[in-house]
């Protein structure tokens, strides 16, 4: 991946996050993270065994089953066929913490379609634009057109 985002030893950045939801007496009125793609590449998250996290498939939500030991590895937007659109509810007794490390390209790099993919005539699945990480997250954080 670190060559796919351009080499070198600094190719990849890694932020590191710690969420925290507290119990809720109404876990139904609200979510612990509304429904989100991340910004990044790749996200590698430890969650504990509290459920909470779910992901949208066909415009409904599922549960993400808690496997201890396991990773749980969502497509962020930077390497997207499609990246997991993903929230998280709220226990009503029990606190729960989740651990991401965001994999992210550095803020110069330029994300686009790979032109293999678009050249030849071939036109592009979704309309993306090249840019950087950096215009990608500002836009992001901003709610601008990407
Ligand atoms: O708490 C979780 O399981 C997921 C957290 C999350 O989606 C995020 O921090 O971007
Ligand atoms: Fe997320």
């Amino acid at each position: 991946m670190a060559e796919a985002f351009g080499g070198g030893d600094d190719g990849l950045v890694l932020m590191q996050k710690v969420n925290f939801y507290p119990p809720c007496p109404q876990p139904e009125l609200v979510l612990g993270f509304a429904p989100h793609t991340d910004l990044c590449a790749l996200t590698v998250l430890v969650t504990d065994d509290v459920p909470g996290l779910q992901v949208s498939k066909d415009g409904r939500w599922y549960d993400v089953e808690h496997v201890p030991g396991a990773l749980i590895i969502n497509v962020g937007d930077q390497i997207e066929y499609r990246s997991v659109l993903h929230r998280v509810t709220v226990s009503k007794e029990k606190t729960r913490m989740s651990w991401p490390v965001f994999v992210h390209p550095r803020k110069d790099y330029v994300v686009g379609p790979h032109p293999r993919l678009v050249g030849g005539g071939i036109p592009a699945k979704y309309d993306y634009k090249d840019k950087t990480f950096e215009d990608y997250t500002y836009c992001k954080i901003n709610k601008l057109p990407q």
